[in-house]
């Protein structure tokens, strides 16, 4: 029998659920937000040079639009988002405003494709960010805004802030008007504090489509309960076309839906295309790493330095021979590779393999013994043990 997929995928086939297999053939368009949401990170400092470097490893990566930085920080950011605009990117460039003719103004100086107009919608947002402004007057404001913005020329992505705590019917009203509205190219939903459940993510998607058809909607999940992926797929499946991600999941707090979890669920857990090059997903990973100095942890999904590190021995017996018994995909498809440990919880399976890789000519019972020497060694250093240990203790073992 044969046990390897063609496309180096192997997803549960639960999946392939009748709902999910409706929606295969969609192409979901990825609108990163590195450079803005990515940035807001506390302590996080993206110089012209960094954004410009980002920006162009964004465009190689093959994602639809970036979002660029928020026109009113500084200077410094106007300056990158200028540069990033004379790349020219095939990728969009957006950038955020706020709820402001100002900002739209600035934007406009800057060569960018569109604005996404950042305008809290909440009670509590509105209460506290916009002088207790009525719904009605928040619908006049916000469409005075896109006018505004599309006497500009700008294209308008909606962004009401804080949409997942909004209320319904109210939300409702909003998207039927944008709908009304050529220059709007689509809404964000935007879970600004990371509140909803999937559950939640799903009904206001829907209720948009039903109060605004033909509205196309973006999803920007927050991680505060680590649902930031779950809940971007969640938006996906009940009919948003775009998702608004950072690379490594950076962002406020505790970060965005990652670019990386993102489109491999998109890819190999749905069958949606992307358009994003799998293959530079760990060096675009590494790139980000580096200039915003948050490390990505070992365990991280996709780009993750352990992804695809095998040490537990029941688990290395299946994936030496097939290792789709353990990884649902082929870490080539993302430019990671696959490893094999020697440590604490290796059998003989892992001796015999390394043995065999580094060239070693070891007795059956040698091997028997090296295992026993491996385990107390890891125990010992806490640790794994490298191939250049294993090659010291096995000629130990060798000399007797
Ligand atoms: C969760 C998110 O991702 S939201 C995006 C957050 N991003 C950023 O904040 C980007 C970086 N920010 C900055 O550099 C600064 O905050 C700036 C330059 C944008 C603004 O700084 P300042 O000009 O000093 O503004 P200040 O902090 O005084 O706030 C001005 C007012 O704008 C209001 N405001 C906040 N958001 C918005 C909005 N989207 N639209 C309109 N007004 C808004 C504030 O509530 C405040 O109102 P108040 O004067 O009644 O208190
Ligand atoms: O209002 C917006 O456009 C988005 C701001 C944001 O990133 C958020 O609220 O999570």
């Amino acid at each position: 029998m044969q046990f390897t997929p063609e496309n180096g995928r192997w997803p549960s086939p639960f999946n392939t659920a009748a709902e999910l297999s409706r929606l295969n053939g969609r192409t979901i368009r990825v609108a990163d937000c590195t450079l803005r949401d990515g940035e807001q990170q506390a302590g996080i400092v993206l110089d012209r040079d960094d954004k410009v470097e980002i920006a162009s490893a964004l465009e190689e990566l093959g994602v639809y639009e970036i979002e660029a930085g928020t026109v009113a920080s500084s200077e410094e950011d106007r300056e990158a988002i200028a540069a990033i605009c004379e790349l020219g990117l095939k990728a969009k460039i957006s950038v955020l405003c706020r709820g402001l003719e100002a900002d739209i103004d600035m934007a406009a100086k800057l060569g960018v494709w569109g604005v996404r107009l950042s305008f809290p919608i909440s009670d509590i947002e509105r209460e506290y960010k916009l002088k207790g402004i009525s719904e009605a007057d928040y619908i006049a404001r916000m469409l005075a805004l896109i006018d505004y913005a599309a006497s500009k020329n700008l294209a308008v992505v909606y962004s009401p802030f804080d949409t997942t705590r909004a209320n319904l019917p109210f939300l409702r009203k909003v998207a039927a008007e944008l709908a009304r509205r050529e220059a709007v190219d689509r809404l964000r939903i935007v879970d600004t504090t990371g509140c909803a459940l999937p559950e939640a993510i799903r009904l206001i998607v829907e209720n948009v489509k039903e109060a605004a058809p033909g509205l196309a909607m973006e999803i920007h999940c927050h991680n505060d309960f680590g649902l930031s992926c779950a809940n971007t797929l969640a938006g996906v499946m009940a009919g948003a076309d775009y998702v608004s991600t950072t690379i490594n999941g950076i962002g406020e707090r505790c970060g965005n839906a990652s670019t990386e979890e993102v489109v491999m669920a998109l890819e190999v857990l749905c069958g949606y295309d992307t358009g994003i090059q799998l293959s530079r997903l760990k060096e675009v990973s590494e790139l980000v790493d580096r200039l915003s100095g948050i490390a990505v942890h070992a365990n991280k999904a996709v780009v993750g330095y352990n992804a695809f590190r095998h040490e537990a021995g029941m688990v290395v017996a299946g994936v030496l021979k097939n290792p789709y018994t353990a990884e649902s995909y082929d870490p080539v498809l993302v430019g990671q590779k696959r490893d094999i440990l020697l440590g604490k919880k290796s059998g003989l399976v892992s001796v015999k393999y390394k043995a065999e890789k580094l060239g070693l000519d070891l007795t059956e019972a040698q091997m028997a013994q090296m295992l026993q020497t491996i385990k107390q060694e890891a125990v010992r250093l806490k640790r794994a043990v490298t191939d250049a240990e294993f090659v010291a203790l096995a000629k130990a073992e060798i000399q007797g």
